[in-house]
């Protein structure tokens, strides 16, 4: 039986649609309960503003509940790759790479001896001394992945990331992370494609409206979201 490294106790959040006092409280998480276990790999899946990069972020520890609590095993670090990634745009790439890795806790040293191998990595030597708000979406996304793989935090959160860069970076990445899933590594992964999820996640978890629908093994919780959606459709 696998360990949680990370739980969710009646987890709620709501942002303002106004500042200040009179702003009305919009409930994005609502009472979410879960584990992640060591070394699994959990889909999360739902509708458009479901909720699913909201649960990534406080996975990561960038936002905190208004109400519940998340525990975390000791020094655990989760990383959030997302296509909106922390960088600095003014920076340009080989600075980047050193400030992410070293927020992600690895010593500078070790930080600037990993430049090239990220760099090369991500196909981007041509650019990487040109400011980050010079490159496409797709070389940003190629960069954070790149970075990721060195990163190697205990969970991994992964927001809709594998579609991205071109055919060839698709593949790569693919590969990479079919890599990462067999290594045990702990990986949260948000996706719109039911192949991604299936191919790679042995539980997923359905959110609507922040609430967890269903939590079970992959198969079972797509069919069950395929046929909701079918019922959405045909009514
Ligand atoms: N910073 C914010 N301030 C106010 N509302 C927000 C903020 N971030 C997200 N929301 C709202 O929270 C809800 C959930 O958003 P979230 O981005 O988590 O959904 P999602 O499931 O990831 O959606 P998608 O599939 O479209 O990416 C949405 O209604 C969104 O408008």
């Amino acid at each position: 039986m696998k360990k949680p490294v990370l739980k969710f106790d009646n987890v709620s959040l709501f942002y303002k649609n106004r500042l200040g006092i009179f702003g009305a409280k919009n409930w994005v998480i609502k009472d979410l309960t879960f584990d992640l276990l060591h070394g699994e790999v959990l889909g999360v899946i739902g509708k458009n503003g479901a909720g699913k990069s909201t649960l990534l972020r406080l996975l990561a520890d960038i936002i905190a509940p208004n109400s519940g609590r998340i525990w975390r095993e000791e020094n655990t670090r989760a990383q959030l790759l997302t296509l909106n990634l922390g960088f600095i745009q003014d920076l340009n790439g080989v600075d980047n790479i050193v400030l992410s890795l070293v927020s992600q806790g690895l010593p500078i040293k070790h930080a600037k001896s990993l430049i090239e191998t990220v760099t090369d990595y991500a196909e981007l030597a041509h650019v990487i001394r040109q400011p980050l708000r010079t490159y496409s979406a797709g070389q940003k996304a190629r960069l954070g992945f790149a970075i990721a793989l060195q990163a190697t935090p205990d969970v991994l959160l992964l927001d809709e990331i594998l579609g991205v860069g071109d055919k060839d970076f698709q593949e790569k990445s693919s590969k990479a992370l079919a890599e990462v899933v067999q290594s045990e590594q702990t990986v949260v992964l948000v996706s719109h494609s039911s192949n991604t999820i299936e191919k790679y996640c042995q539980r997923t978890l359905w959110i609507e409206q922040g609430s967890c629908k269903m939590l079970g093994e992959t198969s079972d919780v797509l069919d069950a979201y395929h046929a909701n959606q079918a019922t959405a459709q045909n009514t």
